[in-house]
């Protein structure tokens, strides 16, 4: 058995609390000011709250940091005293670096830093996992690497492409739904109902991920498919390349990429 401290349970920590929750093998434990959130946890995937940072590092032989970035400092100054060799820590914050946590826990403990994003909340979500500390043994990294695959994909990933894929993956979500929200209005600016528009975006979306995710073909063969000669998709995709999308969207993971090494 093994025993998964969480301190910081808020979007992304309770959804790595949810996803472990069901694992026979993991027993959880959580430390939030906000003791609404641990409640729910407690309620929802059997999450134990803890009274402090201190409880959970005492508990815990894996202590997962999912506070703000610029908290990260003032957590583990508090957490410093508790963390020892038998401790390891996985940071999920963006930006901030191995050298930098190895700094702030004196060396103390191994340190596995992940980054994650949100649809690890419904077992599809995509993991960068940076297994470069010496002082991990094979044991911790097949822990994690367990752990999170059975959240979605986990990649171990080398630290120098931690901000692309902060950028990419982590925050992609929102670029995700950022673009659902746009082609709903468009169906509402057109006539059809907005629950209408969101029933047929949430479709179309979800049936061209499983297309993407199973078919053999490429993914420019699979838009090449719908795209007829002449026809109504080639117009839409001449309006969205006549204002730079692919542009705009490299510029969008350039800037989420540009913060993420500004946060470290
Ligand atoms: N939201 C996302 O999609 C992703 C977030 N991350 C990283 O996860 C971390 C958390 O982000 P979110 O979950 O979005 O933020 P959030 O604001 O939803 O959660 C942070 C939690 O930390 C708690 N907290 C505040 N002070 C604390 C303290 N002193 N000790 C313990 N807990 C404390 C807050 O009450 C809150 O529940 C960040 O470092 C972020 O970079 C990484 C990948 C994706
Ligand atoms: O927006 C953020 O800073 C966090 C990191 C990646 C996704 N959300």
């Amino acid at each position: 058995m093994e025993h998964l401290g969480i301190i910081g349970t808020g979007n992304m920590g309770g959804a790595l609390a949810m996803g472990a929750g069901d694992l026979a093998e993991v027993t959880l434990y959580g430390f939030d000011p906000s003791s609404k959130r641990l409640e729910s946890l407690r309620a929802a995937c059997g999450l134990i709250p803890c009274a402090h940072p201190q409880e959970v590092c005492q508990r815990s032989t894996y202590v997962l940091l999912a506070v703000k970035p610029h908290l990260v400092p003032v957590v583990l100054a508090d957490m410093r005293e508790h963390l020892g060799p038998d401790i390891c820590l996985i940071s999920i914050a963006a930006g901030v670096t191995m050298d930098r946590l190895k700094e702030l826990t004196d060396h103390v403990c191994p340190v596995i830093r992940v980054m994650p994003n949100t649809p690890a909340l419904v077992g599809q979500g995509v993991f960068a996992v940076c297994l470069e500390d010496e002082g991990l043994t094979e044991a911790n990294k097949t822990f994690v690497m367990n752990l999170l695959g059975h959240m979605g994909s986990a990649y171990e990933l080398e630290e120098r492409l931690f901000d692309v894929f902060t950028g990419l993956v982590g925050s992609g979500p929102a670029y995700v739904f950022h673009f659902m929200e746009g082609l709903i209005d468009a169906g509402v600016s057109l006539g059809l109902g907005r629950q209408q528009a969101t029933d047929m975006v949430k479709g179309l979306v979800t049936g061209s991920a499983t297309m993407a995710a199973t078919s053999e073909m490429h993914i420019t063969q699979l838009k090449e498919m719908v795209t007829s000669p002449g026809g109504t998709t080639i117009a839409g995709l001449n309006e969205l390349e006549k204002r730079a999308c692919k542009h705009a969207l490299y510029k969008a993971v350039k800037a989420a990429h540009d913060r993420s090494r500004e946060l470290g």
